[in-house]
């Protein structure tokens, strides 16, 4: 689906959807639990469908219901009857990068023979930090197209606790989805993480996850994990906070003139992607934060600044519309790994942004953006498929001097499915 955006100033105030990154992970330790856990507050995106449908496949049971949904753990009913561990079990992950990092391991405790199948762009998405890991465990794997054409990963063997080496600046879902799983087998384990450690608020994320649910974890500074075996998850209720990755795409379009305050968001959250906040008042917007929400002030022209992508690489593309209007050159930096997302976003960022109209520069690692007075748009630009570009794109059409035509719009139900009821809520122009 293909939409028309027309400028205009945005108003009112958006109840910013519950955070993709703490419901992933609270559905997994609810589903490898020995207990009920209902939680509340989760956007049903089609990641978390993605999560949801995984851990039903390894023999959870998983309600949905309006406002929350209810998981009865897999150790209830599969691990202990050890049913079934030898049938191939199909696990689609869709495009959902989060499901398949962490399901890779945690499958590998329930089940001998896993297919996880991968779309869009997530087969060409790296993998091989895994690799090692296998080698170890004596699980054997395969890429291969299905009958129907499509990427799948397939896994034969048990993960085996023991001391594992990875890198950290591939991705932090390695981590996650290991820190997830290694705490179940039945010994003791250590995990190394070499070299720098990318996005490492998401670890912390896991690790705060893990202990809401029962799990010790030794964290000797990012470095290595000390992990005891046996360990059970365990909690009844639990309630996923707001989502600051996509609270982002609303706090710039306040920065750069539209009028808005956002609901839901944990003003002392962990996740990285909070940053937003000081970015912006760095760059010289005025934010007031009350108990209602987050106030945006648009009285205050913005400025460049440097931006370090290295803990917060979702919310890059966003920020970019932000640096594209500020005065003076911004630059975007330690930003290499978002060519491993959903697409090249550092390069469709780039190509969309200077569309519109954007100063803009694609290095290798980095973006190097020289704010102009306005963007023009009038033209067609592409989502790339990728949600956040699609978000970022209809974010700065409020913004340009004439309309713009985005294609390939329907990429945002990857994260935000109701992203354009909202953006219609506050008075946004979108037609087909
Ligand atoms: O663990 C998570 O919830 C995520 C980790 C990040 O990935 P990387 O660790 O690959 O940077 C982030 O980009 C992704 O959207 C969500
Ligand atoms: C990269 C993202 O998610 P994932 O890695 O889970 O596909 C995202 O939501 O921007």
């Amino acid at each position: 689906m293909n939409l028309y955006i027309k400028p205009g100033v945005l108003n009112g105030c958006v109840k910013i959807p519950s955070s993709k990154s703490f419901a992933h992970r609270s559905i997994m330790c609810a589903a490898f639990s020995e207990n009920e856990c209902i939680i509340d507050n989760v956007s049903i995106s089609d990641d978390i469908k993605a999560t949801i449908e995984a851990v039903k496949s390894l023999g959870a049971e998983v309600d949905i219901f309006d406002h929350y949904i209810k998981i009865k753990g897999l150790f209830l009913n599969k691990i202990k009857d050890n049913l079934s561990k030898d049938k191939l079990n199909i696990i689609d992950c869709n495009e959902s990068g989060s499901t398949l990092r962490f399901m890779i391991p945690a499958a590998s405790v329930v089940n001998k023979r896993n297919c996880f199948i991968m779309r869009g762009n997530l087969g060409k998405r790296p993998l091989d930090v895994y690799f090692d890991v296998f080698e170890k465990s004596n699980i054997k794997y395969k890429y291969e197209k299905n009958e129907y054409g499509e990427d799948t990963l397939v896994t034969d063997g048990f993960i085996k606790p023991g001391e594992y080496t990875i890198p950290g600046n591939i991705s932090s879902q390695f981590i996650t989805g290991l820190l997830f799983t290694l705490p179940l087998l039945d010994g003791d384990s250590i995990l190394n993480v070499t070299g720098t450690i990318e996005s490492k608020s998401y670890i912390s994320i896991t690790l705060e996850v893990l202990k809401d649910f029962g799990i010790e974890i030794e964290n000797i500074d990012f470095k290595k994990f000390i992990i005891k075996g046996n360990q059970r998850y365990s909690k009844d209720r639990y309630s996923v906070e707001g989502d600051f990755s996509q609270g982002a795409f609303f706090l710039c379009a306040g920065a750069i003139g539209n009028s808005i305050s956002v609901e839901g968001l944990k003003e002392e959250s962990i996740q990285g992607d909070r940053i937003v906040i000081d970015i912006l008042k760095n760059m010289g917007a005025s934010i007031n934060i009350d108990r209602e929400g987050i106030n945006m002030y648009t009285n205050s022209e913005l400025k460049s600044t440097i931006i370090d992508a290295s803990d917060c690489p979702d919310i890059i593309p966003i920020l970019s519309v932000c640096a594209s209007v500020a005065n003076g050159k911004t630059e975007i930096i330690n930003a290499g790994r978002l060519r491993i997302k959903e697409c090249d976003r550092l390069h469709a960022v780039c190509s969309e942004l200077s569309k519109l109209g954007a100063d803009i520069t694609e290095k290798e690692n980095s973006i190097i953006i020289t704010g102009v007075n306005s963007l023009k748009g009038g033209c067609e630009v592409w989502s790339h498929k990728d949600h956040r570009i699609c978000m970022m794109l209809a974010i700065a059409a409020t913004l340009c001097e004439e309309k713009i035509y985005i294609r390939d719009v329907e990429c945002i139900s990857k994260s935000y499915p109701n992203f354009f009821d909202d953006f219609k809520k506050l008075g946004g122009i979108i037609y087909e």
